[in-house]
């Protein structure tokens, strides 16, 4: 299948005087690629993100946006790019008919074309009801999609939005990231977060930088299989003696939880099948055989603090 490559980010450095905000970051974002760019605080998801706009010059490296190198020009490499900073730059006192015909003359959207371009953003952000509304009366989750209509505005290639439901109820939150998947189709998204499961559930495509460098770049399903722990939880009516349990190949360990409950973490493959059909054929009861995951969280831990430790040394 051929992608189509919208962003080419290549050993990207970042100083800010001594400190190194940003060390060699390389990636590529295709078209319908919605891309998780994590981090915790400080990790350097700002800077990359200001990079990428073009608003910060690397220290070193280059940026092309869909082929045109974004420092040796940048008016037309910032044509394709819409950007929804952290806070979004809306202005209070105008509605937000006014507000996103303003943002498209910034834009430099043709003069005829200014009405079209603002009536296609509003729609695609389910703007339309509170088009004539002033922004300032609007709640959080709405100036939110104002902010994000801003950054599609002039139809680019790339979108990047910075923390987009920072602040959002939990509703608004859901809306916010059903508009990005649905974004996605048809632009290349960077969604900067430190929410793990907006990226569980927005993304295809995560990358986790931390002190500056990417520890972390994979498909959502390369992501999934750093999920799936090597265990699984099962339950008995009548449980077997645990060396029982221990006998299955690749077992490597069984802790008792209690309740007929027991952990198995193995390695190679997974035991599952053979203790089925084990348990039936003995009369153990079997009540539950749950495939045990890893969170987000534990893996993200364990990236950044692996990192650490190898920096330590
Ligand atoms: N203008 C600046 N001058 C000096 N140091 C800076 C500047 N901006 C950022 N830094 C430092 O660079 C590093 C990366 O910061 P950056 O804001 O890119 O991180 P971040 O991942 O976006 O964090 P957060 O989620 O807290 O916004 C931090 O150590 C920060 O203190």
């Amino acid at each position: 299948m051929n992608r189509e490559i919208l962003i080419q980010a290549e050993h990207l450095h970042r100083y800010y005087g001594p400190i190194c905000a940003v060390r060699d970051v390389s990636f590529e974002l295709a078209k319908g690629d919605v891309l998780g760019f994590l981090g915790p605080n400080g990790a350097g998801k700002s800077t990359t993100m200001q990079m990428l706009t073009g608003t910060l010059a690397p220290s070193a490296g280059t940026i092309r946006v869909q082929g045109i190198d974004l420092l040796d020009h940048p008016k037309r490499a910032k044509r394709e790019l819409g950007y929804l900073p952290e806070q979004p730059p809306l202005y209070r006192e105008l509605t937000v008919d006014e507000y996103l015909t303003y943002c498209a003359r910034l834009r430099r959207v043709a003069g005829r074309e200014v009405r079209a371009a603002v009536e296609r953003s509003r729609s695609r952000c389910g703007l339309n009801e509170v088009r004539r509304r002033l922004i300032a009366n609007l709640s959080k989750g709405y100036q939110q999609r104002v902010g994000i209509a801003q950054a599609i505005l002039h139809n680019p290639a790339v979108v990047i939005l910075d923390e987009p439901t920072v602040g959002l109820d939990p509703i608004q939150i859901r809306e916010i990231r059903g508009l990005i998947r649905e974004l996605g189709e048809s632009h290349g998204i960077i969604l900067s977060t430190h929410i793990l499961p907006e990226v569980q559930g927005t993304c295809n495509r995560v990358q986790i930088i931390h002190r500056g460098r990417l520890v972390f770049a994979d498909s959502m399903q390369g992501l999934e299989s750093h999920l799936q722990a090597q265990a699984c939880i099962v339950a008995f009516r009548q449980p077997p003696a645990i060396e029982a349990l221990q006998q299955f190949a690749g077992v490597e360990e069984v802790t008792e939880l209690g309740d007929g409950r027991f952990r198995l973490r193995y390695t190679g493959d997974n035991p599952a099948e053979a203790l089925t059909e084990r348990a039936v054929n003995a009369g153990w009861g079997l009540l539950e055989l749950i495939p045990e995951r890893r969170t987000l969280e534990q893996i993200f831990v364990e990236l950044t603090s692996r990192d650490a430790a190898e920096e330590a040394a």
